[in-house]
């Protein structure tokens, strides 16, 4: 008997999955080391979260593959699904992860610090604990590769866009799984216009049209748009300008960006959104109001690209569970057709709208993205 794991790792935790091989495949085991860092936490599916100590990406998988065995129960290990953050202009569908390919996938490692060379390591520990198994990787940029082109350059000289510097967009493997969870259950939906909010540690929106990004918040890295737990989300360049004139260097501006921005820097008390809603101190309460008027300023944008919307789904960490965060996004807009079930909202229902266009919240699942192309792979 064979099986298949999917291993993703995020900018705070590694999410993982064990699948028995199908065309749809059998979900065995899913969890998570959440919260990297002092506290981790080991989270299986259906179990209470664990704290496991000081955790950092490396930690988390060897407790990762410690803790799969038992689900394995002797199956053999054939395909290892990976999601990769950065995938360039070259990839827009899953591939063998070759030394050919992770070689050029390398190169992108400066353009995903916080996620990039964390997949690249899970690669390289998996092929050292499955010999015998392929390693796929599936790249979240792969969703919005089909980008009209003015939403996938920048007005920089063209020479730029021919040597990559494009709107690549991001968490894809998530918008891929929402829009399959659409073409299923709300097949007319899937058809239809719809902006998904993927709200997690990371966070964009994308505009979908017909199943097709045709929009996202996020651009040439994982640093654009909306605010993130650590990240700062959409910056004028004048401040980038200002800061290197200030003799700040490459990597003090990078770590000011990816680590020490978003609600972390301004609230300077968590980048964690459970914390600052339960914190009464008013720094807290001014990072959540700037994250939800940028999630509402990019509802607009994205309602705007598509011509009007005909849903609305929030997902990821915060998505999934801020009944707050929603219920504040959807306030005083009537105009897009949005309004709030309250009772539904709060009990984080499926549909939570009350005007006529529908509010969906979908539990993303990135990992059954990631079987589902591993298993293409071993089945073809
Ligand atoms: N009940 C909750 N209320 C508010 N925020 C939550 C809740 N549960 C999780 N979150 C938020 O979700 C974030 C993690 O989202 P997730 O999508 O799991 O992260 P990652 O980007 O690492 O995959 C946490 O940083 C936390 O702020
Ligand atoms: C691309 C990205 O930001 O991912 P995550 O939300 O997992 O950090
Ligand atoms: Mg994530």
């Amino acid at each position: 008997m064979s099986a298949i794991l999917t291993l993703n790792a995020g900018s705070s935790s590694v999410k993982f999955g064990v699948y028995q091989v199908a065309e749809e495949p059998v979900l065995l085991l899913k969890g998570q080391v959440e919260n990297l860092g002092p506290l981790a936490r080991m989270k299986l599916q259906g179990g209470a979260a664990e704290e496991i100590g000081p955790a950092d990406h490396a930690v988390a998988l060897h407790e990762i593959l410690h803790a799969i065995q038992p689900a394995l129960d002797g199956r053999v290990v054939m395909g290892v699904g990976h999601r990769i953050v950065h995938g360039g202009k070259s990839f827009g569908e899953p591939e063998v992860l070759t030394e050919r390919v992770l070689a050029k996938l390398r190169t992108l490692e400066q353009l995903a610090p916080l996620h990039q060379p964390h997949n690249l390591a899970a690669v390289y520990a998996a092929q050292k604990e499955f010999p015998e198994s392929v390693q796929i990787g599936c790249f979240d940029t792969a969703f919005h590769r089909g980008h009209p082109f003015v939403n996938d350059t920048f007005a920089l000289p063209r020479k730029y866009y021919e040597h990559g510097v494009r709107r690549y967009g991001f968490h894809g493997l998530s918008y891929d799984y929402i829009t399959s969870c659409l073409r299923h259950d709300w097949p007319d939906l899937y058809k239809g216009r719809v902006v998904v909010a993927h709200l997690g540690n990371g966070a964009s929106m994308c505009a979908i049209r017909g199943g097709q990004s045709v929009g996202s918040t996020m651009g040439f890295s994982a640093l654009d748009g909306l605010p993130m737990g650590t990240r700062c989300g959409q910056l004028d360049p004048g401040v980038l300008l200002y800061l290197m004139a200030q003799g700040m260097g490459a990597d003090e501006i990078s770590n000011l960006l990816y680590h020490d921005s978003g609600l972390k820097g301004l609230s300077e008390i968590s980048h964690d959104m459970r914390t600052l809603l339960d914190s009464d101190d008013p720094r807290a309460a001014q990072a959540v109001d700037y994250y939800v008027f940028r999630i509402r300023r990019e509802l607009g944008a994205m309602a705007a690209i598509l011509g009007g919307i005909d849903g609305l789904v929030f997902c990821g960490g915060i998505g999934e569970h801020a009944a707050a965060i929603r219920a504040r996004v959807l306030e005083g807009m009537e105009f897009l057709g949005l309004a709030e079930n309250a009772a539904a909202n709060a009990a984080s229902e499926t549909r939570i709208g009350a005007g006529a266009t529908e509010v969906l919240v979908i539990p993303t699942d990135e990992e059954r993205v990631i079987a589902r192309s591993v298993a293409d792979a071993l089945l073809a």
